[in-house]
């Protein structure tokens, strides 16, 4: 248990402790914080007062983001996290520990880490099939390949913000109704909801990740919504796969919540059929039970069940690796779209309203299809964690502004 008054019932106890960046009025400097309740934990501030002149976790823990810790490893990860516990459960420490907390509400937040590569996987097979039918009526909804890798593409790590961030519609190319091509605003402008898994060891060049060392090189998860233009994506993506349609912003949660937190949220996986390749194939073939939440203008439109991936993290990373591309300290790669069999369980709207023809009730008698300006996005995700609780991943917002 911890002393902090405002950790009780809160989802972010001792059993959670997810990292961010932060500043505050009085002191403009990021740092690295951890959350517990409605308050963080100023970790810049324990290194400095502590003793220790310059080791490499002391040093990591001043950088103003999280990619010097991320690069330790799991036995520097655990160690940390060990230590910040007993921070937050020792009443003898309270009073000196207590004044370096700052409520949540009273600080900004910013990118938790530097964005390395962004890569966007298609690994839910609801959600795969779904498009397949909207996008290719006419085709199998599952290209052949799909069963047998993890279906993915390389986008753009400059545009990834941080949950907050106003997403002004993108403007681009598209085909109308009436077959010309045109230039404007998407006027389908949609969200997938995503968990992103974040690199903090990165790999060598010409050495691939095996799917058994998932852990020894992924820090933790951040939520994802990354944000899509369905009219652009429909004209552009052939035969190369997705381009403007999702480059112009993708957003993160502030906390990045360290695997460790989630132990108990692992679930067996799907089984797989037909069988994978050896370089895919897992000894311990797990996933993670993360229910999602997505609320549009404050009404929860959608709850996706992240336990339903066909494929896991562990063999995203070993098959984006495998021709001996290497990641680096904070790439962040995301599972793709998060749906479930159940109409409720789907992670976009494309997929809610099916192509736009059903719309969405949103209370107060407005309706939707796709995104308008002004719109708010929230994601957010509950997990097991390990006291028998759940526990909270940090929300996404975006607010949607007109085209410039
Ligand atoms: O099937 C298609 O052509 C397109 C699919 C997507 O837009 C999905 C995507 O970005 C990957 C994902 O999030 O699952
Ligand atoms: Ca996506
Ligand atoms: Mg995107």
């Amino acid at each position: 248990m911890t002393w902090v008054e405002s950790a009780a019932g809160s989802r972010y106890g001792v059993d959670n402790l997810p990292y961010g960046v932060y500043s505050t009025e009085d002191n403009a400097v990021p740092r690295v914080g951890v959350r517990i309740g409605d308050e963080i934990l100023d970790l810049r501030r324990i290194v400095e007062m502590g003793t220790c002149a310059d080791c490499p976790t002391c040093s990591a823990l001043r950088a103003p983001v999280l990619n010097p810790f991320m690069a330790l490893g799991r036995q520097v990860w655990s160690t940390v996290r060990a230590q910040v516990q007993g921070l937050l459960t020792n009443e003898d420490l309270a009073h000196q520990v207590r004044p370096l907390l700052t409520p949540v509400a009273a600080a900004t937040m910013h990118m938790p880490f530097l964005v390395g590569d962004y890569v966007d996987f298609y690994s839910s097979e609801h959600h795969a099939v779904n498009l397949g039918r909207l996008f290719r009526p006419d085709s199998e909804p599952l290209f052949p390949n799909w069963k047998h890798l993890p279906v993915g593409y390389h986008g753009r790590g400059g545009t990834v913000v941080p949950s907050g961030t106003p997403v002004t519609r993108p403007k681009g190319q598209r085909k109308a109704p009436d077959g010309t091509v045109q230039f404007g605003p998407s006027a389908r402008l949609d969200i997938e909801a995503e968990v992103g898994f974040v690199v903090g060891v990165p790999s060598r060049l010409g050495t691939p990740v095996s799917v058994d060392d998932f852990r020894e090189h992924v820090f933790g998860v951040v939520l994802v919504n990354d944000w899509s233009a369905r009219d652009i994506q429909a004209w552009e993506y052939v035969p190369l796969g997705p381009f403007l349609g999702k480059s112009f912003t993708t957003s993160i949660s502030h906390w990045v919540t360290p695997l460790d937190a989630l132990d108990d949220a692992e679930i067996t996986a799907p089984e797989q059929d037909p069988e994978v390749l050896p370089y895919l194939s897992e000894k311990d073939r797990y996933g993670y039970d993360l229910r999602m939440s997505v609320k549009w203008n404050g009404t929860e439109v959608s709850r996706p069940p992240f336990a339903d991936m066909y494929w896991t993290p562990a063999q995203q990373l070993a098959h984006m690796t495998v021709n001996g591309a290497s990641v680096r300290t904070g790439d962040l790669y995301a599972s793709g779209t998060v749906s479930g069999p159940q109409p409720h369980q789907r992670g976009s709207f494309i997929e809610l309203t099916w192509g736009g023809k059903e719309p969405i009730a949103l209370g107060d008698g407005e309706t939707r299809t796709f995104l308008e300006d002004g719109d708010i996005i929230e994601l957010n995700a509950t997990a097991m964690g390990v006291n028998g609780e759940l526990i909270a991943l940090g929300e996404v917002t975006g607010t949607i502004y007109a085209a410039d």
